[in-house]
């Protein structure tokens, strides 16, 4: 994958998301708003607009016990899983397969009324990361997405608006060892999952059904893909 053309962008993205998915939120700049809590999970939005479009940046941070950052990052980055947790997922296809851990989705996302249908063609690399500040602890796992040009795939020359978006999920697993020595199960296990997205609609849409659409779908997408992970890996071996 190192020589193909999108390598070195790949690189300098994944590299710069990370970097920002790492800091706190205190440490990302000012503007940060919670617009959303639910039991760990915490999400934040900072509003801005780009050429009077709304492209609020979002950070949510969630704490899930029993499963780890491999799990996590395995079950988004996968496609075979995704129509089973996307609920705003209309049609999926993978346009190229770089490498075993990077590819190119082109995905359809239904309607959602007054704005027309979105579409978004983006690579997906997945990555292992070496745990900086525990060297013999779980290795961070990351996934990151980001628009890019397809020439086989023009933006909207269909029905469909192209959306641009950048998206990193990033997942620090805990091991809690039991006391009695026994053998690790998930109940020693917990992730730290970081999910930092900017979504541009790519075409008008009013900016109060946008920032309502992503305070709806946000908290629903994070809680509705963690438990789909807790319910697929719940009778099956840690992956770490
Ligand atoms: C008028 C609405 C314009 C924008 C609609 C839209 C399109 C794509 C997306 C989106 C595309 C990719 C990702 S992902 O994390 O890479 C996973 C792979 O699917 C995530 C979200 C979001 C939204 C916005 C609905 C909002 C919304 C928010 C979370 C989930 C679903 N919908």
């Amino acid at each position: 994958a190192s020589q193909h053309r999108l390598w070195p962008e790949i690189e300098n993205v994944v590299k710069s998301q990370v970097n920002m998915a790492k800091m706190g939120i205190g440490e990302c700049g000012a503007g940060w708003q919670l617009f959303a809590e639910d039991g760990e999970m915490k999400m934040y939005r900072r509003e801005e607009e780009v050429d009077g479009m709304v492209c609020d940046p979002l950070k949510a941070v969630h704490v899930v016990k029993g499963i780890s950052g491999h799990e996590v990052c395995h079950y988004f980055f996968n496609p075979q899983y995704r129509y089973d947790w996307e609920s705003t997922l209309e049609h999926m296809t993978v346009l190229e397969t770089i490498s075993e851990d990077t590819l190119v989705f082109l995905q359809t996302h239904k309607r959602i009324w007054p704005a027309s249908q979105r579409e978004g063609l983006f690579w997906s690399h997945i990555r292992k990361l070496p745990n900086e500040k525990d060297r013999d602890g779980p290795d961070i796992w990351t996934v990151v997405n980001n628009s890019t040009e397809y020439s086989e795939h023009p933006a909207n020359n269909g029905k469909c608006v192209r959306i641009f978006l950048t998206v990193c999920l990033l997942c620090q697993t805990t091991v809690d060892p039991p006391k009695d020595g026994t053998t690790l199960t998930r109940d020693n296990l917990s992730c730290k999952i970081t999910y930092c997205s900017v979504v541009n609609p790519g075409g008008w849409a009013p900016a109060s059904v946008l920032r309502a659409v992503y305070k709806r779908e946000y908290p629903k997408f994070l809680k509705r893909f963690t438990a789909y992970v807790k319910n697929q890996t719940k009778n099956k071996p840690i992956m770490f």
